[in-house]
């Protein structure tokens, strides 16, 4: 019998692609021009299933897979897919939330007080043999423990970063989300608010939702002018939930005091984007899921939704259940 062509991109994690080359015929593609390449393109037309992380599927694309049944990312968020076009073909999609959780949430608090304590900084400043006196005032960091944090997104991730600030720094928190949650109130003890509030009243503001039309550039020139000078902003969600010129403008003005930033505008980040020159931005390249254990567990979930699209069971993580008939 002839094997199903599953096409792997970018990160699948070794064993998961060698299990999968046992049942499937597999070709691996690192980075690829989807319009030009032509060995991808060729194996493309061929293909029943995609699993990887971050391959901009859209309708060209789409135009280009005739046999396609399942798009399996090997992410929890899913900007990368137009969503509605592969509804419209009967193609399934497929994400990876819940085994990533804690490990976001604890990258972002790590950013977090990597921020306010200027850790990467103070860093290289012992590194380069500049620690010849005790540390002066401007040199000091300011305090995460019993501050207020908003967080915008109290979705899986949002609700682990509240626990880890409520338990962990005894943090007051205030959120934003599309509904209030009444569980997330109690048991952080947390206030549900409007966006201008948690902007105004917040130290620490830390942005964690997917990047939708609603939330492309939902952090701009404006939210930046609403909040405290002293207020640090987090970005773990997507580089376009935010206008980066807006937040490079709002650091060069002293607007806010600094930022911990995962993602950007464009990725890898341009080496001459100048958020990479301030001493108060703490700069990490997408780390939020990347540890050994969890990118393990997020390439077999992938595997595990492809799998049961490709042999006519519905995914666990099924994206559009539309295609489904539900
Ligand atoms: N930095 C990283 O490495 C990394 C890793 C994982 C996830 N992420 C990002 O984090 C996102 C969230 O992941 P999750 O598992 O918590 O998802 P989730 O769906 O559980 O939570 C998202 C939350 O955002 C809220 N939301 C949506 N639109 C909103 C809006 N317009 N205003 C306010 N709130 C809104 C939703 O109501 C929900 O509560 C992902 O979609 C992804 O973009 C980043
Ligand atoms: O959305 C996710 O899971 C991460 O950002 C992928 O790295």
């Amino acid at each position: 019998m002839t094997k199903k062509k599953i096409l792997a991109y970018n990160r699948v994690s070794e064993p998961v692609l060698h299990d999968l080359q046992q049942k499937y015929e597999v070709e691996f593609f690192k980075h690829v021009d989807t319009r030009n390449d032509e060995r991808f393109l060729q194996y493309l037309h061929q293909v029943e299933g995609i699993i990887g992380l971050e391959l901009k599927v859209d309708k060209m694309l789409l135009d280009r897979a005739p046999h396609l049944k399942i798009v399996s990312n090997v992410s929890v968020g899913y900007d990368n897919l137009d969503v509605t076009a592969l509804t419209k073909r009967g193609i399934m999609a497929t994400n990876t939330p819940d085994v990533l959780t804690d490990t976001v949430a604890d990258a972002i608090f790590g950013i977090l007080i990597a921020t306010a304590r200027r850790i990467p900084e103070l860093d290289h400043f012992v590194k380069r043999g500049q620690w010849s006196e005790f540390l002066v005032p401007e040199q000091f960091g300011v305090d995460v423990h019993h501050k207020k944090l908003g967080i915008i997104g109290m979705g899986r991730i949002g609700q682990a970063i509240a626990q880890r600030a409520h338990f962990g720094f005894d943090m007051e928190i205030l959120y934003h989300s599309r509904t209030r949650k009444p569980e997330v109130d109690t048991k952080y003890r947390a206030t549900f608010c409007t966006l201008d509030a948690l902007l105004a009243h917040s130290d620490f503001v830390c942005l964690i939702t997917p990047l939708t039309p609603e939330t492309e550039g939902l952090i701009g020139k404006r939210e930046f002018k609403l909040m405290k000078k002293s207020a640090i902003f987090i970005n773990g969600s997507r580089g376009r939930t935010v206008v980066e010129e807006d937040l490079i403008d709002a650091l060069e003005k002293g607007e806010i005091l600094a930022a911990g930033l995962d993602v950007y505008k464009q990725e890898p980040v341009d080496p001459l984007n100048p958020l990479l020159k301030m001493q108060n931005v703490v700069t990490t390249p997408h780390i939020g899921s990347s540890t050994h254990e969890t990118e393990l567990k997020m390439s077999q979930l992938a595997a595990k939704n492809l799998e049961a699209g490709l042999n006519g069971i519905k995914p666990p993580n099924l994206i559009n259940p539309e295609v489904w008939g539900d």
